[in-house]
């Protein structure tokens, strides 16, 4: 079997080395041509997969290592008989890291406590209801907007888009790309949105780049810099606008997924499903592959402020102006387009926030709480937590 791979999907050779050879390329760079043995493809979001690149080859099985799917053909897929399977929820968590990690940030600056802001969220899916539950587990109060959720379920405590703008005071987007449809979202964010954003709302965008309106937003942050926004997902990646890049708070380049944990989790997925398309026995465990953090444990030996001791804790696993700083460093040195890349390639290793194991020798109560609802392991003293 001939499996041909991006060559940024971790723990590819651990995972399927049994099953064939391995062929790694670039993905943004795949064509046809080098698919044509290829029984096996494995992307990520930036390999588009259609009839351009697969008609005509004995490509048999596609696994893309992510949740987002609109860099793939489905319905031709399914058309031609070719196994697909992509990795819903695998660095859901991640990301859910990278919006508190953002939202400890903004409260360190303005000096406010996490609660003191309702949070909208914007598509509460596999990322988004996981973002819901820790930020209530916080205290921090919710507004979901999801009209397919809320037709499908009948869910009254949801709100309309415009509703959520006018109430909340930080809005999340977590919605996938659709392009047509009832619930479209390319553009949910248009001008006349964003120009309805209040002074001092802070935007999060971290589902995909299409859902805002670069230029309406670029436009406003030109003409009234007084919103605070932190963009991971952009249109055109990865030759993203640079006049944005400069005007936002935090700029990143799409790795608010990118933990360790986010994209192996997404390798055994596609693993799994790949095995069971062709029947194979699937006894890789990631568990097994998984390399230990470099930091397993922050022991509190006093009592601290719970939002002290939060924000410590976060950004000893992941504090977000450490990408930010990294992108512009990328794009100093090779441009915004090879920097972009450059940077998701080369993305130093960064652990989801439930590897870190914090150690607590006073079972303050409030102390606790605020750990474990942060996504931390807790052990207490003398105490396997
Ligand atoms: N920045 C990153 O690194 C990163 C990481 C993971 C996922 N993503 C993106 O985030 C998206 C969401 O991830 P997920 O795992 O939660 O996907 P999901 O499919 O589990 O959830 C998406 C949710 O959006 C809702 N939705 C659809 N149309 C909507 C609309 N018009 N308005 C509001 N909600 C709408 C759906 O009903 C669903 O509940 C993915 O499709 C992917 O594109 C980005
Ligand atoms: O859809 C996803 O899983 C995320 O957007 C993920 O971060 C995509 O990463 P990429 O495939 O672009 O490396």
């Amino acid at each position: 079997m001939r499996i041909v791979a991006d060559e940024n999907i971790p723990l590819i050779e651990e995972f399927f080395g049994d099953h064939g050879e391995i062929v790694r390329l670039p993905g943004r760079q795949m064509c046809r041509e080098q698919l044509m043995q290829a029984d096996v493809l494995l992307v990520r979001s930036v390999t588009r997969v259609n009839a351009d690149l697969l008609a005509g080859t004995r490509v048999k099985f596609v696994g893309t290592a992510t949740i987002g799917v609109d860099h793939v053909d489905v319905d031709w897929l399914r058309e031609q008989g070719i196994g697909f399977a992509s990795a819903p929820g695998s660095n859901a968590e991640s990301v859910v890291d990278y919006v508190l990690s953002g939202l400890l940030l903004m409260s360190e600056q303005d000096g406010e406590t996490l609660n003191s802001r309702t949070v909208g969220i914007v598509g509460a899916g596999n990322v988004g209801s996981r973002l819901q539950a820790r930020l209530e587990a916080l205290d921090m109060p919710c507004l979901i907007c999801d009209p397919p959720r809320a037709e499908a379920e009948g869910r009254e405590d949801f709100v309309d888009l415009d509703t959520l703008i006018e109430r909340a005071d930080v809005i999340c987007l977590h919605t996938p790309l659709i392009q047509s449809g009832d619930h479209a979202t390319h553009h949910l964010l248009n001008a006349e949105r964003i120009d309805a954003l209040r002074p001092d709302q802070i935007l999060i965008s971290a589902g995909r780049g299409e859902c805002v309106d670069t230029s309406a937003l670029r436009r406003r942050l030109e003409t009234r810099r007084d919103l605070r926004v932190i963009l991971d997902v952009w249109e055109q990646e990865p030759d993203i606008d640079e006049a944005l890049c400069r005007l936002v708070d935090i700029a990143t380049p799409h790795v608010a997924g990118y933990s360790l944990d986010g994209k192996m989790l997404g390798t055994d997925m596609i693993h799994e499903a790949m095995s069971r398309h062709f029947g194979l026995p699937a006894r890789k465990r990631l568990g097994q592959l998984k390399p230990d953090s470099w930091l397993r444990r922050i022991t509190l030996t006093g009592w601290a402020p719970p939002l002290e001791a939060l924000t410590l804790c976060a950004r000893a696993c992941y504090d977000i102006r450490r990408d930010a700083l990294l992108l512009e460093r990328y794009r100093r040195h090779y441009g915004m387009a090879e920097g972009f890349d450059r940077m998701r390639k080369e993305y130093p290793p960064r652990r989801e926030f439930s590897t870190l194991r914090v150690s607590l020798k006073h079972n303050a109560g409030d102390l606790r709480d605020t750990i474990v609802s942060a996504g931390f392991s807790l052990r207490l003293a003398g105490k396997q937590g």
